[in-house]
């Protein structure tokens, strides 16, 4: 587990609060607020570590786009043989700055080059493993086809994107229980009711989810073969899409 400072970001939150950026103060706390905010955050990268033992190859790369502070990357470093490249990229500095740092420390960390830039602008090549874990959802969804597109054409026969996300469900009542159990784990977690809502308001139009089936039909639209739901924890799901 990365050093992380508490999670106490929205604790004195006023109305009306600031839109969700992922500037350094939420760098600082990141690994704190991640654990505390999405249940199954740890399986989720875990779970894109063994994806990358099993299909990464020598010759080919893995992108962690949207890496924030390289948890998946620092995963598939852990669990992919020297012959694969892995490529980080985040567009918040204070982000791409501490991975660069962690990895200053860490063995076979020069395998990882860090990135500070749009994923939509970022080439994609030979690309055996993609990760969008939890990435998707800061992207205007109408920006969302055309990256899954060029990621798509970035990947090698065989390859997998590994899509992670925060789903919305369109059943009332579906919505309301899964969205009370979430602000459930989140005080299970620590959290006041003034953080959970000031994180709530700060995220309204930042982090915008869309039902599991869009996601699944996008997939299939732009090309991707297979679609096989691998994860559940409440609303966050996670996918693999196979070339
Ligand atoms: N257009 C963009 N281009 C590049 N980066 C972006 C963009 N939009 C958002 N980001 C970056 O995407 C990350 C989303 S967090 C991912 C967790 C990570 N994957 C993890 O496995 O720990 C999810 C969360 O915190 O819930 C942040 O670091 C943003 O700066
Ligand atoms: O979906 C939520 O309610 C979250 O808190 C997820 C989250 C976690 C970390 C940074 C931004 C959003």
């Amino acid at each position: 587990m990365q050093h992380s400072d508490p999670d106490d970001l929205f604790d004195r939150a006023e109305m009306p609060v600031a839109p969700f950026e992922f500037n350094a103060d939420v760098a600082r706390v990141f690994p704190d607020m991640v654990r505390r905010s999405v249940p199954g955050y740890a399986d989720l990268v875990a779970l894109c570590g063994l994806v990358a033992r099993r299909v990464a190859r020598p010759g080919t790369r893995c992108y962690d786009l949207g890496c924030s502070l390289g948890a998946v990357s620092l995963a598939m470093l852990a669990r992919t043989p020297s012959g694969v490249g892995i490529v980080a990229v985040d567009n918040a500095r204070a982000m791409v700055d501490g991975l660069a740092r962690r990895l200053a420390e860490v063995p076979g960390g020069e395998r990882v080059r860090v990135c500070c830039a749009d994923v939509r602008e970022v080439e994609v090549a030979d690309a055996s493993v993609v990760a969008l874990n939890l990435t998707l959802q800061f992207l205007p969804p109408q920006a969302r086809a055309g990256l899954l597109a060029r990621i798509r054409d970035g990947m090698v026969p065989g390859g997998v994107l590994v899509l992670a996300e925060k789903v919305r469900f369109d059943d009332a009542a579906e919505a309301a229980l899964v969205t009370a159990l979430h602000e459930d784990f989140k005080r299970a977690n620590g959290y006041s009711e003034l953080a959970i809502a000031g994180k709530r308001a700060a995220l309204e139009r930042v982090l915008v989810p869309e039902p599991a089936a869009a996601h699944e039909q996008r997939l299939r639209e732009v090309g991707f073969t297979r679609v096989t739901r691998l994860y559940q924890h409440l609303n966050f799901v996670a996918w693999a899409a196979w070339t």
